[in-house]
């Protein structure tokens, strides 16, 4: 049946609140002295006698139920929801038809209980057997019991709600965690698996039967550091939460990463009472993130450890040297003449070679030592727990046994030596900049000593890059500042003693250094690439010297010009020396160009080219510094050359030395077999002169006829020359 009123019958009233009601139910009827006080509560079409005053005259049942629409008191009373008032039903016309007449009962007086939503209670009421009017302080006694009734189911509905609004949020969330694609766990005290969510059984491969009242140790792979564990223990008895990153293992054995926070549950007196795991898997950003690592520390090339790496694993090193008394040495490690091999290979077989090196010196350190590669050629080994420079001296020379061996690659096989540059601390230095500033002096020291060794780094070396340093900040710009000046050192025919040609050699006067020496500086400017532009200003200036000496008559010999192997490597060389004699306004046949064996030891299709496009310009070439070299005699067979300069080491000591003269002899019968014209450097003496003359040396050039000398200082001597 429908009801005729909104009705709210299903919410319970707790046992409290009854007592409460029931004890002032009893008050009523005591007070008022009636047989029956009562809290009547509706229901849909009934009525129930929900609390009775509990006297022993009262003649109404709890819990007894009557049907509605019958002319019940209290149906009016929930009808107009006013007080109703019948001093004597069996009087009055209106009641005297109503059911409690027949149970005895002839007054009523009652007052309607509604739920603060406005849907109807009940009543309560007083009926009495006998007429009565109940005065004004009954009804106002009445009046305030149910006021208080009232504030009762006001609290109840209150509640209800909030526990309802409770039911429907425990309930999204127990939505949300099982649709959740975190994986959680809720476990005892006893860290036993109570639940877990369908993502857990996803990502781990357990269902959630298999795991209930296991330990989440059943995932663990292993792998993860045992102080982790107790860090996490430490964290959770102490009654906090703790976050990492763990490996685990799922059911089928594979491993995977996930981020765990896990917090303790506590009960209301503040013991725990759960515990609450939630996982992510971080499998692939950990993937991520160790391809961003290997990138960050690891050379791709080679897979060693990088220059950032090797700094941070030295920066260690040295803070643990420290505390156990003992030293670090730093090995900085460069293949010697790498970068023509690598010209002269192609890349990919270059870099082949990079890591056949690197494996060589990893094979040849100790374990728990480093090598790291640099960048380019360069490598860096680290060694710790180190007593002596004897530890580190052996491992060095073992390093070197190593390389002995060829190397082979595409087929083809190599001979790749290396240079050791070493520092150790704390001596060399206590940082690890310092300690890799002087380990790399170390190493241009063990380069200047012939490479294929090595050097330990003295404080004299300090001094030498600390030089070089200067020089580079000087050189720097020097150019501009019109510090560069071009002298000529004449060449002269032995049989005329008449100047045939001249040497261009580049003179820098540095107002802090001084006169520099070009031995000193074109190394440095080669490896600063400011060569391309000297030479360019050798070329330019000699041209254009020549150009008006020629002008003045004196034309009847060359200019020769040194070239860097550094300028070899530039594809532009041919058209460069082609514009520079354009501007002059110079044939080819005037120029000579000296070059060294380093040149021809990259032995790339380049050199080659710009050898045969300046040869078919009409230019001489000339090689330089003959005899210094190893391999002087294949390459003047193979490339186009005119002339060969005799180095000045192997003049010097022609007239005391019998093997420099039987060397100088053959060099220059040999030329002369090749078609040659032979120049002695570096001549000083008449006796050498003669020597040299007695040989069939063709031009000598030195100190016996002229130092290198200004532009002007040698006008007047070819000046001096014609008169004659
Ligand atoms: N002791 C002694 N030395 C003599 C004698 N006659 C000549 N010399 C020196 O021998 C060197 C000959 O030049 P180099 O072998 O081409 O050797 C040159 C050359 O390799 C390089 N160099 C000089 N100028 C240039 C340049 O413009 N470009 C390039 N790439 N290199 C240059 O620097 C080297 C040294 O140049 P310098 O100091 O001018 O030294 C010059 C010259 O001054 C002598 O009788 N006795």
């Amino acid at each position: 049946m429908v009801s005729k009123y909104p009705i709210l019958d299903n919410l319970a009233i707790s046992p409290n609140i009854l007592a409460n009601w029931q004890e002032s139910i009893n008050l009523i009827a005591d007070i008022i002295q009636v047989p029956a006080a009562l809290i009547m509560r509706v229901h849909s079409g009934e009525i129930e006698v929900f609390v009775k005053s509990s006297n022993d005259d009262n003649v109404y049942e709890e819990g007894e139920r009557a049907p509605l629409n019958t002319g019940l008191y209290c149906e009016t009373v929930m009808d107009t929801q006013r007080e109703l008032l019948v001093a004597n039903a069996l009087e009055d016309p209106d009641w005297d038809q109503n059911p409690d007449i027949e149970l005895g009962m002839i007054s009523y007086c009652g007052l309607p209980l509604t739920w603060p939503s406005g849907d109807v209670f009940g009543t309560i009421c007083v009926l009495d057997s006998k007429a009565n009017s109940y005065n004004e302080t009954y009804r106002k006694l009445i009046a305030r019991f149910r006021d208080s009734i009232q504030l009762s189911l006001n609290d109840i509905y209150a509640r209800s709600q909030e526990s309802a609004q409770a039911r429907r949020e425990i309930q999204l969330l127990s939505q949300a965690v099982q649709q959740s694609p975190v994986s959680v766990i809720i476990t005892d005290a006893r860290a036993r698996i109570e639940y877990v969510n369908p993502a857990f059984e996803e990502i781990t491969g357990f269902t959630a039967d298999e795991v209930m009242g296991q330990n989440p140790s059943i995932l663990q792979s292993g792998n993860t550091l045992a102080g982790r564990y107790r860090d996490m223990w430490q964290s959770l008895t102490g009654k906090q939460s703790w976050q990492g990153e763990m490996q685990n293992r799922r059911k089928d054995g594979q491993l995977y990463w996930q981020y765990l926070h896990i917090a303790p549950v506590l009960g209301e007196q503040g013991e725990v009472e759960h515990y609450l795991a939630i996982q992510m898997d971080i499998s692939y950003q950990k993937e991520q993130e160790e391809q961003l690592q290997q990138h960050a520390f690891y050379d791709l090339l080679t897979g060693l450890p990088n220059r950032a790496l090797v700094l941070n694993r030295l920066e260690q090193c040295l803070v643990d040297a420290k505390r156990n008394q003992q030293r670090v040495a730093v090995l900085f490690i460069d293949l010697d003449d790498f970068k023509k091999v690598n010209d002269s290979l192609g890349h990919e077989e270059g870099d082949e070679l990079l890591r056949l090196a690197a494996y060589r010196l990893q094979g040849g350190i100790r374990r728990g030592d480093t090598v790291g590669r640099f960048g380019g050629d360069e490598f860096v080994v680290l060694m710790d727990g180190i007593t002596s420079s004897n530890d580190v001296q052996s491992v060095v020379e073992q390093l070197l046994e190593r390389f002995r061996e060829l190397f082979r690659c595409s087929g083809r096989e190599f001979r790749l030596t290396a240079s050791f540059g070493i520092a150790l601390s704390p001596g060399d230095g206590e940082s690890a900049a310092e300690l890799m500033k002087n380990a790399d002096s170390a190493l241009f020291h063990a380069k200047k000593r012939g490479r294929n060794t090595y050097s330990f780094f003295t404080d004299s070396m300090n001094q030498e890059a600390a030089r070089r340093l200067q020089l580079e900040e000087q050189m720097h710009g020097a150019l501009d500042r019109g510090e560069f000046e071009v002298f000529y050192q004449p060449k002269v025919d032995v049989a005329s003693e008449c100047i045939t040609g001249v040497e261009a050699l580049l003179r820098w006067q540095n107002p802090v250094l001084g006169s520099v020496s070009p031995m000193v500086f074109i190394p440095v400017a080669e490896q600063t690439g400011l060569i391309l532009a000297l030479g360019h200003f050798v070329l330019e200036q000699s041209l254009q010297q020549l150009q008006q000496w020629q002008s003045m008559g004196l034309n009847d010999f060359t200019m020769a010009v040194n070239l860097s192997p550094v300028q070899f490597r530039s594809a532009t060389l041919a058209a460069e020396v082609e514009q520079a004699l354009a501007i002059a306004g110079l044939s080819g046949n005037s120029l000579e160009l000296e070059i060294t064996e380093g040149v021809l030891m990259s032995g790339q299709a380049l050199v080659d080219d710009t050898l045969a496009t300046l040869t078919a310009m009409g230019i001489t070439i000339a090689m330089d510094d003959f005899g210094t070299g190893y391999s002087s005699l294949s390459y003047l067979r193979r490339y186009p050359f005119h002339v060969l300069k005799i180095d000045r080491s192997f003049v010097n000591d022609i007239a005391e030395d019998p093997a420099d003269r039987e060397l100088v002899c053959a060099a220059i019968a040999m030329a002369q077999g090749l078609g040659l014209k032979v120049v002695a450097e570096g001549v000083e003496t008449r006796e050498q002169l003669r020597i040299l003359a007695g040989y069939g040396c063709d031009v000598v050039q030195g100190y016996l006829f002229s130092k290198p000398v200004t532009a002007g200082e040698l006008t007047a001597m070819l000046l001096e020359q014609r008169k004659h």
